[in-house]
């Protein structure tokens, strides 16, 4: 066995036994890093927070749902013990051995509303009909599909498929007793921030790459505008934060997976101290990418017509560190582990000129970038 068989195995074990004590832990790869980094705390209470600005100075991970409300907090996993796949020894296995078990019931809750096509089509024409009065320019219409598992997907073999296969995505795996399990790939960045600046993104339009090139690709009228709604916003919203001096790259054909989405990448290198990081991170979140445009009409539109509750889909999540650098994404492309199954949940960005049955197309290849990992 070669040593980097060895450390997956370690990791393997770690992973399985934070599970198995129900403990509260966070896994994550970083887009293009190739390495697993894991998070626990020691004691299994966890806090929640109202606003980002509350957790200055502290080193840990947070996940926070689409819409924070009393059922839905905003969690903080603290960085008790924080370790990279490579630095996992027998001595890190015997250290976790030594904590708690956590008793908390974790939240497997399998009542999850399926939308079938016919209801996904009458939501996707209700919306469309507000878009073409012109009530708002674009919304989200998102969708559960479940995947039965009685013990056939295990959820640290998902999560590490996942990171193997799609090292440009952000691929995590959290476990909140309270909020549930969750694992993704998210090909969307809402703010990456350290000593040498900030980063964001406006990410919109779907295509099929298929065994075509990415230089082959080309967009149609509907991707470009949906697409520059988002660099629009995404600027105004750097502008109210007097962040106007940026590097502005595309947009873009960008790769995620079996698909391809167009971006514009934003940089910027002013470093922000974490107020303000928090502020701007309040303001990216919910990303038109999610949401819609103008935000209120959307989420409006969004708690009218969608009959499924979103959860932590389409929150934010990510670590964050006591200097104040903090790596942030949309989670998308994502899954809650339930008590015999998956729940995938996975949306599209719906505007006056879309096609319902082009749109539906459109989640089933979502779902696919990880239904093409987790059953093989
Ligand atoms: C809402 C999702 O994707 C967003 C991100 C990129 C492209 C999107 C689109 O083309 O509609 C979505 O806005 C999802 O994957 O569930």
């Amino acid at each position: 066995m070669d040593s980097e068989a060895v450390y997956k195995e370690e990791l393997v074990i770690f992973l399985s036994k934070c599970l198995s004590q129900n403990r509260p832990f966070y896994a994550f790869q970083l887009p293009e890093s190739e390495e697993i980094k894991i998070g626990t705390q020691k004691e299994t209470k966890l806090v929640s927070y109202q606003h980002l600005f509350e957790l200055g100075g502290k080193a840990g991970f947070v996940f926070a749902p689409f819409h924070q409300d009393e059922k839905h907090l905003s969690w903080f996993i603290r960085s008790d013990i924080f370790l990279s796949e490579k630095d996992i020894t027998k001595d890190s296995l015997q250290v976790l051995d030594a904590l708690e078990y956590n008793s908390e019931r974790r939240d497997l809750n399998s009542e999850t509303h399926v939308s079938s096509q016919e209801e996904y089509f009458e939501q996707i024409k209700f919306m469309i009909a507000d878009l073409q009065q012109k009530k708002l320019d674009k919304v989200i219409l998102s969708r559960i599909q479940t995947i039965d598992d009685s013990g056939k997907t295990n959820a640290v073999d998902s999560f590490l498929k996942l990171s193997r296969v799609y090292p440009s995505a952000f691929v995590f795996f959290v476990v909140i007793p309270s909020a549930g399990t969750w694992i993704g790939a998210s090909p969307e960045t809402l703010l990456i921030a350290d000593d040498s600046g900030v980063k964001t993104m406006a990410l919109a339009g779907t295509q099929s790459l298929g065994d075509r090139k990415m230089e082959d690709i080309q967009w149609a009228r509907k991707e470009i505008e949906e697409q520059a709604y988002v660099s629009k916003y995404i600027e105004q919203i750097l502008s109210k934060h007097e962040l106007n001096s940026f590097i502005r790259k595309g947009p873009e054909t960008v790769r995620a997976a079996n698909i391809v989405h167009l971006q514009t990448s934003y940089q910027l290198s002013v470093v922000p101290d974490f107020q303000k990081l928090a502020a701007l991170v309040e303001d990216l979140h919910p990303t038109p990418a999610v949401c819609g445009l103008p935000i209120l009409q959307a989420q409006k539109l969004i708690r009218k017509q969608e009959n499924h509750d979103r959860e932590y889909y389409a929150g934010y999540l990510g670590p964050i560190a006591a200097n104040g650098s903090l790596s942030l994404f949309v989670n998308l492309r994502s899954m809650k582990v339930l008590k015999d199954k998956m729940a995938l949940f996975v949306g599209g960005g719906i505007t006056a000129d879309s096609i319902p049955e082009k749109e539906w197309e459109e989640t089933c290849l979502k779902a696919q970038t990880l239904l093409n990992v987790i059953r093989k």
